[in-house]
C-alpha cells in the first residue's frame, strides 16, 4: 500500500503470527530483490482493550519505528473496511491513533498533542527545541518535536535547491540525537501552504511523510511563521492536509492506495 507513494508491505500477522527478523525486514524492503518498501508493517492483535488492532512499523534497515502516519493511515483503511466502522482505533508503539474514513480512499487521523520537551525528543542535552544549536550546511537552528517519533524540521527559503541526502544525513547522525531523527526540509509558500520534502530515519528520502507533516506545520505555528490552524502540505508524492486544534491536538487527512496483494514463500 502506499500514501503518497510513501510505501509499505504490510504483513496481515492476525492469524499466522509474522516476527520478522532484521535480515528479512531488510530483503522484503530492497527495491531490487525483495518487494520494496519504505517501511514493513504487521497488523498484530492488539495488546490492550479497545484498539481494532497493533501495528509494528519495521524500518529498512530492520530498526523497529514507533510511528509511522502513513502506515496508519493505510492500515487504518483496511480495519475500517473489514469491520465497516465509522471510526477505528489502532495501536502502535507510538501510542494509540484514532482513524476515521474521508471518502472512499482517503484516512484521516486523530492525533494528540506532541512532545517539544528535548528529554522527550530525546536530545542528548538540555537546549532550546525550537531553534536549535545545529547546522548542516544550508539547514540551520531546526525545530526538534516528537509525535510519537522523533522530528526536526529546518525551514528553507527554496526547498527544491537542498541536496537534501547530503545536508540532512549529517544532522541525523548529530550526537546530539541519541536515536536519530527524521529530517524535514519545509518551505513556506503561504500562511496555508507548506512545501516539504523529508529524510526519514534510517537515511531514506521519501515521496511523502504524515508525522513529517504534522510537524512541519506545528512547528512553523511554534516559530510564528504562520498562525493559520488548517494547511494544506505539499511533498513530492502529493499533498496532506493538517488541522492543528486548540489543545494542539492534530487531524491529519489525505489519500491511501492498494499497489497489490500477494504471498510470502513461507521458505525464505
Ligand atoms: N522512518 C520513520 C517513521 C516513518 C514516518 C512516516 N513515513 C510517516 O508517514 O509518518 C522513523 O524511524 O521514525
Amino acid at each position: 500500500m502506499h500514501g503518497l507513494g510513501n510505501d509499505f508491505v504490510v504483513v496481515d500477522g492476525r492469524e499466522e503470527p509474522c516476527n520478522p527478523q532484521p535480515d528479512i525486514i531488510r530483503w522484503v524492503c530492497d527495491r531490487h530483490v525483495g518487494v520494496g518498501g519504505d517501511q514493513l508493517l504487521v497488523i498484530e492483535h492488539p495488546t490492550v482493550p479497545g484498539p481494532a488492532a497493533r501495528m509494528r512499523i519495521y524500518n529498512v534497515d530492520g530498526t523497529e519505528a514507533q510511528t509511522c502516519l502513513n502506515a496508519t493511515r493505510c492500515v487504518s483503511w483496511i480495519l475500517l473496511r473489514e469491520s465497516n466502522a465509522d471510526r477505528i482505533v489502532l495501536e502502535t508503539l507510538g501510542g494509540l491513533i484514532e482513524a476515521t474514513p474521508s471518502g472512499p480512499h482517503g484516512v484521516s487521523l486523530r492525533l494528540a498533542a506532541p512532545r517539544w520537551d528535548w528529554q522527550s525528543i530525546p536530545l542528548a542535552s538540555a537546549a532550546d527545541t525550537l531553534a536549535l544549536d545545529l547546522s548542516s550546511g544550508p539547514l540551520a537552528q531546526p525545530t526538534a518535536l516528537n509525535l510519537g517519533n522523533p522530528h526536526l524540521v529546518c525551514f528553507v527559503a527554496d526547498r527544491d535547491a537542498v541536496d537534501v541526502p547530503r545536508w540532512a544525513s549529517a544532522l541525523q547522525d548529530h550526537a546530539m540525537l541519541p536515536e536519530g531523527a527524521n529530517i524535514g526540509v519545509a518551505q513556506l509558500v503561504a500562511p496555508d501552504r507548506l512545501r516539504l520534502v523529508v529524510w526519514e530515519r534510517p537515511g531514506i528520502l521519501t515521496q511523502a511523510c504524515g508525522s513529517g507533516a504534522c510537524a512541519a506545520v506545528l512547528a512553523a505555528r511554534r516559530r510564528g511563521l504562520t498562525d493559520e490552524t488548517s494547511v494544506t502540505v505539499d511533498m513530492p508524492g502529493g499533498v496532506l492536509h493538517v488541522e492543528i486544534h486548540e489543545d494542539e491536538s492534530i487531524t491529519l487527512t489525505g489519500p491511501v492506495a492498494i499497489a497489490f496483494s500477494g504471498r510470502f514463500p513461507t521458505d525464505v
